[in-house]
């Protein structure tokens, strides 16, 4: 079986909207993200549930806090059994050191661990706002360099950055991108987007995809046409 590149953005309020939602989905199209809003709502249960239901998670919580603190976050991600967890790298060396040391006790059963760059919310016009003076691209090269110093497997960055990342980082430093937009589809609070083709095209190894998969009448269906898509794009 090929690998399972998209990751649906479960964002939904409380456990119930979710569940109603991925089961209309196939497990083997697609992995599920549980972020801070359905996480702090319907907690570890819904992970467990999920997992049940033969879908591998994204605890996308973002971690960002002194070392211990993240560590034993990181620590307690890994318990449950999530795919992948991440931590923002601005956090810095120590910290993702502190989280990427805890992860060795449980060998390839690991969780992959990653951290974010620069939110793809963000424009560069909003740098200098929260005190960063480099260029955009400077700034995501910066800490995915870091995150890959620290041991970590990839970044969470925008698919505008995948080439740069890629020629700098090498081909198995994972890239996890947001902002992912199909052709037409609106961008929202979304600034660096690039269509499901385009990250392939670029490199990118996930796409996560939140309101394009919800929003649509047929969830099953948008997944099938994005995997086509993305299989035509990686030929
Ligand atoms: O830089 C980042 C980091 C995380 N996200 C998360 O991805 C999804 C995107 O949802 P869409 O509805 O497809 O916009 C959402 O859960 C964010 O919290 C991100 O967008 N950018």
């Amino acid at each position: 079986m090929t690998e399972k590149r998209i990751i649906v953005a479960l964002d939904f309020d409380d456990a119930e909207q979710a569940l109603a939602f991925v089961k209309t989905l196939d497990p083997q199209q697609c992995r599920v993200k549980v972020g801070k809003e359905l996480f702090t709502t319907a907690g570890p249960a819904l992970v467990r549930t999920l997992h049940e239901l033969g879908f591998d998670v994204f605890l996308d919580l973002k971690f960002h806090d002194i070392p211990n603190t993240v560590a034993k976050a990181v620590k307690a991600a890994a318990e449950l059994g999530v795919w992948m967890v991440n931590v923002h790298a601005s956090g810095g060396v120590d910290m993702m050191k502190a989280a990427r040391h805890v992860l060795e006790p449980y060998g390839e059963k690991r969780p992959k661990l990653i951290a974010v760059t620069v939110l793809t919310s963000m424009a560069s016009e909003s740098l200098p706002e929260v005190g960063i003076q480099r260029s955009l691209n400077e700034q995501v090269l910066a800490l995915a360099e870091l995150a890959k110093s620290a041991g970590l497997d990839g970044v969470v960055c925008s698919a505008r950055e995948a080439v740069m990342l890629k020629g700098a980082l090498g081909a198995d430093f994972l890239l996890v991108t947001p902002g992912i937009r199909p052709e037409g589809f609106a961008t929202h609070d979304q600034h660096r987007v690039m269509s499901p083709g385009a990250a392939i095209d670029a490199g990118v190894d996930f796409l996560v995809l939140g309101r394009p998969i919800r929003e649509s009448k047929d969830p099953n269906a948008t997944l099938s046409a994005i995997n086509q898509q993305i299989l035509e794009h990686l030929v």
